[in-house]
């Protein structure tokens, strides 16, 4: 379980986050949504431990972010909005490279499997040459490499095509329930949000997303 428990964040004296509390179990996609400049990037890079809290304690299982942070680092896949891959390598030669930096050790036909589990068939393809939902995809199969506990992805279908957005979409959620991951995703795409999210938060003090998800029938927490 990932607990959050009453986290600030300011930047300079600017309050971004104020007392955010609350707990995703495994196996759940929490959806994080909210205007621009709400902080749910903030948040998740906080969650991914590249940010520290102003106040507050997260716990991973038994794990303090402060005190294990090391430990916990093993167990998180983090996919920030800029894509991080090596454009003149192929898709095999960027798995085996991050594999290579992961501390849990893949076989190449499970780097491979990996990347064909969503849709992703151009291993020898030179990633300068795919197009951005593959690319994302791509991104998103390299966090998955060391089988994190908690996946962060930051808007991790913006700007691909539908049909890539559902093969996402799919995956994520087998990775979920097959996998008891922890899913953590934002998203603007309030279809998406809706259909994949089993809870939804959301911050910032605009009460528009609140009570769109709201009529749609999402369980809704905000802050
Ligand atoms: N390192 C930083 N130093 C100062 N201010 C920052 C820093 N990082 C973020 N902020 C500010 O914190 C606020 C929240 O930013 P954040 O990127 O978390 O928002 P967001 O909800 O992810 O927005 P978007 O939907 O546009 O991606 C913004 O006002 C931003 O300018």
């Amino acid at each position: 379980m990932l607990k959050i428990d009453s986290i600030s964040k300011s930047f300079q004296r600017k309050k971004i986050i104020d007392k955010l509390t609350f707990e995703v179990n495994k196996g759940e996609i929490v959806g994080l949504v909210g205007e621009n400049g709400a902080g749910k990037s903030t948040l998740l890079n906080i969650l991914a431990t590249t940010l520290k809290p102003t106040a507050g304690n997260i716990y991973l299982n038994e794990w303090h972010y402060q005190k294990d942070k090391k430990t916990i680092r093993k167990h998180i896949g983090f996919v920030p909005q800029d894509i991080a891959i090596w454009e003149q390598l192929t898709v095999e030669e960027n798995m085996k490279f991050f594999e290579k930096l992961s501390w849990k050790k893949k076989s190449v036909q499970e780097l491979k499997q990996i990347c064909l589990d969503m849709s992703l068939d151009r291993w020898n393809e030179p990633v300068k040459n795919l197009s951005g939902g593959m690319k994302r995809k791509l991104n998103l199969a390299i966090s998955l490499i060391h089988d994190p506990a908690v996946l962060l992805l930051d808007e991790p279908t913006v700007g691909i095509d539908l049909k890539s957005r559902k093969e996402i979409g799919a995956y994520l959620r087998k990775q979920a329930t097959e996998n008891n991951r922890i899913i953590i995703y934002t998203s603007h795409d309030m279809d998406e949000i809706k259909e994949l999210c089993d809870r939804v938060i959301t911050i910032g003090e605009d009460p528009f997303y609140k009570e769109l998800l709201k009529e749609a029938g999402k369980k809704v927490l905000s802050f």
